[in-house]
């Protein structure tokens, strides 16, 4: 397939990336995990997402940092034990297709599909595309669709690893209400404010939250915006990261995963389509 100019085809560790570099931004994409890398806009040329320095890029494991894709569940909520499925779904350990490419003036267009929609845990008939826009915002797009005769549930989510200078001197703004709270057993709490982090946190907040903003240092950094999402999540491993293979002791500390996210099941009927979406702003 001929590509548009402004992508470029790399390859490495066996695996295939595009870079794409625009007047507005430049973007790296891992074709395996059907994976964003990068994001750098040209308003201040700061990377917005974090990629573990120890992630493997070689097609082993899922890649740890950038906005791995979660479908058709959501860690390990896939009605087995723990560990007998893959943690979120099986797009992000497979090599995903170019379906198209498009630039305009104002941004760089790519629409990706996983190579397998069905595989045990999930047997239904769908189709799967991930869209992403990479202009003065990046904007990923996971549309799925039932192209089957049977209604299906299914969860998804957009686990974005956005870079901080210092997990200390951050904080989310716009989250509110009540979360689950994994560390602690999935009790119920009320989210805090000032969303200050000092301690491993995993929550999946339980509103369609719509604009979050990461802040470092009391600025605004990164305006996250979701539409489609039931829950937003929110995750740092903080010391435990130490026994993950793929992080360094002290990787927590220059990242947060903002997560876009369905978790509590979404029902789509024959030929229903639904589209989880995620903009990550300059601000
Ligand atoms: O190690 P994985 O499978 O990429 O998952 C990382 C984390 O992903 C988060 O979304 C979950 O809330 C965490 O519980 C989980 O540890």
């Amino acid at each position: 397939m001929t590509l548009v100019d402004s992508i470029t085809v790399s390859e490495a560790g066996g695996l295939t990336f595009l870079d794409i570099e625009n007047d507005l931004a430049s973007a790296k994409i891992s074709l395996f995990g059907g994976h964003v890398l990068s994001y750098i806009p040209k308003s201040d040329n700061q990377e917005r997402l974090w990629l573990s320095p120890h992630a493997y890029l070689n097609g082993e494991r899922p890649i740890r940092g950038g906005i791995p894709v979660c479908w058709p569940w959501f860690s390990d909520d896939h009605g087995k034990e723990k560990g007998e499925l893959p943690s979120h779904g099986f797009l992000r350990t497979q090599t995903w297709k170019i379906v198209s490419t498009e630039e305009t003036g104002e941004a760089t267009h790519i629409v990706l599909a996983p190579s397998f929609t069905r595989a045990e845990g999930f047997e239904y008939d769908c189709e799967v595309t991930l869209s992403v826009t990479v202009g003065a915002s990046l904007t990923v797009t996971l549309a799925t669709k039932n192209t089957g005769v049977v209604p299906f549930e299914y969860n998804c989510a957009l686990h974005t690893y956005f870079q901080v200078d210092h997990i200390q001197k951050t904080a989310l703004t716009g989250i509110a209400g009540q979360y689950k709270d994994k560390t602690q057993n999935w009790a119920v709490k009320e989210t805090p404010s000032p969303y200050t982090f000092h301690q491993e946190t995993d929550r999946i907040h339980l509103a369609a939250i719509a604009e979050t903003y990461i802040e470092v240092e009391g600025n605004d950094f990164t305006q996250v915006s979701s539409q489609g999402n039931d829950s937003l999540v929110v995750w740092n491993p903080w010391q435990g990261a130490a026994s993950i293979s793929d992080m360094d002791a002290f990787g927590y500390k220059h990242m947060v995963c903002v997560e876009s996210a369905i978790t509590g099941g979404k029902t789509l009927a024959p030929q229903a389509e639904h589209t989880l979406i995620q903009r990550v702003s300059p601000k």
